[in-house]
C-alpha cells in the first residue's frame, strides 16, 4: 500500500480528536478518517472514540486487513522514525501462516514430488489470481453476476483456458503464462496448481461460473469429436473465449444415476438429424453457454450429442445456496434438431464418454475442496490470533487450539493422500488410470468432503456470528460453510463415490477365502 511521504509525532497525531479531525494510528500509518465517519460501516462512534490514539489492535480485532488497501486514500502519512510491522501481502506472495500454504511452498519442506517448472507455474498463476481473477471473482460472487469477458479474454490470451483441462496435446504450442511450463512438460501435478491456486478467492459459485463448463464438457470434444474440422472450430472458439460449453448430462430425473436419464434424441427417417426433447437440471454454467454436450436417451442406450443454443433450447437459472455466480443452469430441449456429426463417441455407448470424464471431474474437485479447507485453516489461524474475547486471543484457549489441530491434520492428510494419488496418474496410462483409480479417487472425493463438513463446522464455532456473515472478516468462512455441500453432492455423492470404491476393491479381492 503506498502511504503518502508525510510525517508525523503521536503526539500531533493525539491532537486530532475534536469534533473537526478524527485521526488515528493503524500500525505506523496516520488516518484521517473526518470526511469518512458518516460512510464507515461500523458507525461514526466507534471512530471518535479512538480518535488521536493508536488504533491498531482495535482495528484488527474487527477488519481484514484487505479494508486498509481498499481505503488506502484516508492514509494521510507516517509517525516519524517508526517502521511498520504488519505485513502487507504483495500479489504472488506465498502466506507466511504457518499451513497456510501445502508442505512442498513451506520453505523448510521438501517433496520429490515438484519440480522447478512446477513451481514457476505455482508463482505466475497465484500472480495471476491475486491481479485478474480475485477482484473479479469477489464482485461476481456479491452480486450473483457471470464472469466478464474481460476476464475470459485474458486467462485465452495467458493460456489459462488451455491448463484448466490438464495435460495434452490441446497445450502443445501454447504459451503457458509467459513460458512459466512448456505445454509437453504439463502433468497432473501442473493441473493440481492450477486447480489449488484458483480456489483462492474463497468464491465457491464464481469458482465454477469460472469455465467449470469447459473443463467437463470441452474434454468430450477433444477426445470424442469424430470430425476433425468440427473438433478444431469448436476448441478454437471456446479457447479464445468467444464461445462457452458446458457437460449437461443430470436432469430431475436422474443425477448420480446417469443410466436413468429421460431426454430423448430419436433419429429422423432420412438418418441426417436427431430430434432432442427433454430436460436437464443443475447444469454448471448452462445460462450462458453456447454448447451443451448431452447425455441423451437413443432408445437402445445412452448417447452423448454436441448441441447447439438455438430454437428450442430455452436455459434459465437456478437459485441455489451458492452464489447464481456459477450460471447453475435448468434445460429445455423442445424438439429441437441435431445433426448426426455432432454424435461423440459411438451411438448407444454414450455411457463411455461420460464415464471417461469422471475420474478426472472428481480429482479436480478433490483438489480444490482440500484447497478451500486449507485457506479457513488460514484465515481461522489468522483470526484465532488476531481476536481478543474474555482478555486474550483466541488461539490461548486450549479449546480454540483443539479445534484447529483437527483442522490442520484433516487438511494434510488429505493433501498427501491428494499427492499420491495424482503421482499415479503422472504414471498411468489411460486405461491403467481407468482401471485401478476410480475407486481411490471416489474415496478421496468422499472422504475430502466428509472432512470439509468437520473444517466447516469447527470454523463456524471459531468465528460465531462472523462465520455467518457474507461480508467483513468471516466472508471466506461463511462461504465456505454455505458451499462445501456442493462438492459433496456434484461430481458423485459421497454415499455413491464411497460404494464405488469398495465395489472396486472387491473386484481386486483374491478369490480364495483368506
Ligand atoms: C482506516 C480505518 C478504517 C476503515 C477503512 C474501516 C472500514 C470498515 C469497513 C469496510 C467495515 C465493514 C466490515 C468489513 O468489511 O470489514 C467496518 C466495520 C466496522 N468497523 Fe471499521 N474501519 C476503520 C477503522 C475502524 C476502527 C479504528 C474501529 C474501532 C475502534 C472500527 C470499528 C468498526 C466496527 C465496530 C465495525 C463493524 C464490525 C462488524 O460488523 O463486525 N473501524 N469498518
Amino acid at each position: 500500500m503506498d502511504v503518502p511521504s508525510a510525517t508525523f509525532t503521536r503526539d500531533e497525531v493525539a491532537k486530532h480528536n475534536t469534533e473537526d479531525s478524527t485521526w488515528f494510528i493503524i500500525d505506523t500509518v496516520v488516518y484521517d478518517v473526518s470526511d469518512f465517519l458518516d460512510a464507515h460501516p461500523g458507525g461514526e462512534a466507534v471512530l471518535r472514540q479512538v480518535a488521536g490514539t493508536d488504533a491498531t489492535t482495535a482495528f484488527y480485532n474487527l477488519h481484514r486487513h484487505e479494508v486498509l488497501s481498499k481505503y488506502a486514500d484516508l492514509a494521510v502519512g507516517t509517525i516519524q522514525g517508526e517502521k511498520q510491522s504488519i505485513l502487507s501481502p504483495k500479489p504472488g506472495d506465498l502466506s507466511p501462516v504457518p499451513y497456510a500454504e501445502p508442505l512442498w511452498l513451506t520453505p523448510a519442506f521438501k517433496s520429490p514430488y515438484y519440480k522447478d517448472s512446477h513451481r514457476k507455474l505455482q508463482r505466475a498463476f497465484r500472480e495471476f489470481v491475486d491481479v485478474h481473477i480475485t477482484p473479479v471473482a469477489l464482485e461476481c460472487e456479491r452480486n450473483g453476476t457471470h464472469i466478464t469477458q474481460d476476464l475470459i479474454e485474458k486467462m485465452s490470451a495467458a493460456g489459462v483456458l488451455h491448463m484448466r483441462m490438464g495435460p495434452g496435446k490441446h497445450l502443445h504450442g501454447v504459451n503457458l503464462l509467459n513460458g512459466a511450463v512448456d505445454g509437453k512438460e504439463f502433468d497432473y501435478f501442473h493441473d493440481m496448481i492450477m486447480s489449488q491456486e484458483g480456489v483462492r478467492p474463497g468464491c465457491r459459485g464464481f469458482q465454477d461460473g469460472n469455465m467449470a463448463g469447459m473443463v467437463i464438457g470441452l474434454t468430450c470434444i477433444l477426445n470424442y469429436c469424430k470430425d476433425p474440422a468440427m473438433k478444431k472450430r469448436i476448441s478454437d472458439e471456446v479457447f479464445s473465449g468467444q464461445k462457452k460449453i458446458c457437460l449437461a448430462i443430470t436432469e430431475a430425473f436422474a443425477g448420480s444415476d446417469v443410466a436413468g436419464l429421460r431426454a430423448t434424441a430419436v433419429k429422423t427417417p432420412d438418418g441426417k438429424h436427431y430430434i432432442v426433447n427433454g430436460t436437464k437440471k443443475w447444469i454448471t454454467n448452462g445460462v450462458f453457454s453456447d454448447y451443451f454436450v448431452c447425455g441423451v436417451n437413443t432408445g437402445k442406450g445412452l448417447s452423448v450429442l454436441l448441441i447447439e443454443r438455438g430454437e428450442g433450447v430455452e436455459t434459465k437459472a437456478i437459485k441455489t445456496s451458492y452464489s447464481a455466480a456459477a450460471g447453475t443452469t435448468y434445460i429445455t430441449f423442445d424438439n429441437v434438431k441435431v445433426p448426426v456429426e455432432n454424435l461423440l463417441g459411438e451411438e448407444h455407448k454414450g455411457i463411455y464418454v461420460i464415464l471417461s470424464n469422471f475420474n478426472h471431474e472428481r480429482w479436480t474437485m478433490t483438489c480444490a475442496t482440500i484447497r478451500y479447507m486449507r485457506l479457513v485453516v488460514e484465515e481461522s489461524l489468522k483470526w484465532a490470533h488476531q481476536r481478543l474475547v474474555f482478555g486474550k486471543r483466541l488461539i490461548d484457549q486450549p479449546v480454540i487450539r483443539l479445534k484447529l489441530a483437527k483442522m490442520i491434520a484433516l487438511c494434510e492428510s488429505h493433501q498427501s493422500w491428494l499427492e499420491t494419488i495424482t503421482y499415479q496418474m503422472c504414471n498411468m496410462s489411460y486405461a491403467e488410470q481407468a482401471k485401478h483409480l476410480g475407486g481411490p479417487i471416489g474415496l478421496l472425493k468422499m472422504s475430502s468432503t466428509r472432512a470439509a463438513h468437520e473444517v466447516a463446522d469447527d470454523a463456524v464455532q471459531i468465528w460465531g456470528g462472523r462465520g455467518l456473515t457474507q461480508t467483513g472478516m468471516g466472508r471466506v468462512i461463511e462461504n465456505f460453510q454455505r458451499t462445501y455441500k456442493f462438492d459433496a453432492i456434484l461430481g458423485g455423492a459421497e454415499e455413491v463415490l464411497g460404494d464405488l470404491g469398495v465395489r472396486q476393491a472387491m473386484k481386486f479381492m483374491p478369490k480364495a477365502m483368506l
